[in-house]
């Protein structure tokens, strides 16, 4: 089996096929012409392979799919517009009125607010269990939940759950595990192979990693579940399909990830360790810090630490405003996984879809500041990083 920058600069693709062409061609076409009606017919039964119309699949699509899926080790992958149109798609899929879905604590915010203000609407109860306590997990799961749904490290305040441990704890009560691995991607961590149903990602982030994609995968376990994730929660109830463009983008994008992700780590980790040693800092949240409570897990979950981490200042949110406000060469932005550092405040910004009491018992605080580390040179952020923190301190 090749390894993974083999696979992710090469699976799926022969140029033979092509005309030559190293590269693999984006194919643009919205449409697909038939050899007759009967084979028309026969492709929208499914009873013959290929392509129809791009919304349902595409060559260009097909190929990340196929990448993406080799590179998480599942059975097949669909492609997005957009993160949430990953995660909508697949739970509208997977839900019904009637069903509950265990969430953990913290989510992204639109992944929050999609829970609640959205499928939550249509008779899908929505449960937050802290899945760090797995005491907690197991008692929540004798109400049958239908689905359990987490992020690790989750977006923004950087705390792991065990993927395995709650793997152990859902499957034997016939639920599904979606893990959304924006964070990680499969260079750091892979859910599928740890006991998870479907993988989401924000292939805005890493995957794509150079701040010009909006898009989103889905990669499933079983190739039925992955089958009805497209005709169902892509074809007909989010219609949230995947440029040919970016498909384009995030194929060469995936080229790098491996390289990229071991930059991000090793610049994170001195951010974190330089911010630890503040007097200006009140708490730093990343698990490569040996004394991050999560470290621990980390080390046998992932390969690295990852491009994130959060952190409080003493002087709490204005101490934090002022500090983003303080910096100069790190960009004052939401999003994370691009070759560009980013500062944002999740209080204000990606977490606000959250009330305030939502956001506390999430633990969210109003003076976290999240950093996603770039692809700079180190010196160049730590020297950013210390002067805005002179600035408030
Ligand atoms: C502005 C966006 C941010 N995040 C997004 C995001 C999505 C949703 O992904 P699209 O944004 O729809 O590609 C899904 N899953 C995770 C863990 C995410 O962080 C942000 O945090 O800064």
């Amino acid at each position: 089996m090749p390894g993974f920058a083999t696979t992710a600069i090469h699976h799926g693709y022969d140029a033979q096929s092509a005309q030559g062409a190293l590269v693999p061609p984006i194919y643009l076409s919205s449409t697909f012409t038939f050899t007759s009606v009967e084979q028309g017919a026969a492709r929208f039964a499914g009873s013959e392979a290929g392509h129809f119309y791009t919304r349902i699949s595409n060559p260009t699509l097909d190929l990340l799919e196929q990448r993406l899926a080799a590179l998480e080790g599942g059975a097949g992958a669909i492609a997005f517009g957009s993160g949430m149109g990953a995660i909508t798609a697949t739970l509208w899929t997977l839900l019904r009125p009637g069903d509950e879905i265990l969430v953990d604590r913290t989510v992204y915010g639109c992944t929050y607010a999609f829970l609640h203000h959205g499928i939550g609407e249509f008779g899908v109860r929505v449960t937050h269990v802290d899945m760090t306590d797995l005491h907690a997990l197991a008692t929540a799961m004798l109400s049958g939940p239908k689905l359990v749904y987490l992020e690790t490290p989750a977006n923004p305040n950087m705390r792991l759950v065990d993927i395995a441990a709650v793997a152990r704890l859902a499957r034997p009560h016939g639920a599904l595990l979606v893990v959304d691995n924006t964070y990680c991607t499969p260079y750091l961590q892979r859910p599928l192979q740890l006991g998870a149903d479907v993988v989401v990602h924000s292939a805005t982030k890493y995957l794509s990693g150079h701040g010009d994609v909006t898009a989103g995968l889905a990669v499933a376990a079983d190739a039925d579940v992955a089958q009805r994730i497209r005709l169902q929660g892509l074809k007909d109830m989010t219609g949230a399909v995947m440029s040919p463009q970016d498909a384009f983008l995030l194929l060469r994008g995936l080229k790098t990830l491996h390289l990229r992700m071991e930059r991000h780590a090793s610049n994170a980790l001195a951010l974190a360790r330089a911010l630890a040693a503040h007097p200006a800092v009140k708490q730093v949240f990343f698990p490569g810090l040996e004394s991050d409570p999560f470290h621990a897990l980390a080390q046998r979950q992932m390969k690295n630490f990852g491009g994130m981490l959060a952190f409080e200042l003493h002087g709490g949110e204005a101490a934090g405003r002022a500090f983003m406000n303080a910096l100069r060469l790190i960009a004052r932005a939401v999003s994370l996984g691009d070759a560009e550092s980013l500062a944002q405040h999740p209080a204000s910004m990606t977490h606000s879809t959250y009330t305030p009491e939502e956001r506390a018992a999430a633990g969210i605080s109003d003076g976290l500041v999240r950093l996603s580390a770039g692809l700079e040179e180190p010196e160049d952020l730590l020297a950013d990083v210390l002067q805005a923190l002179a600035a408030v301190h």
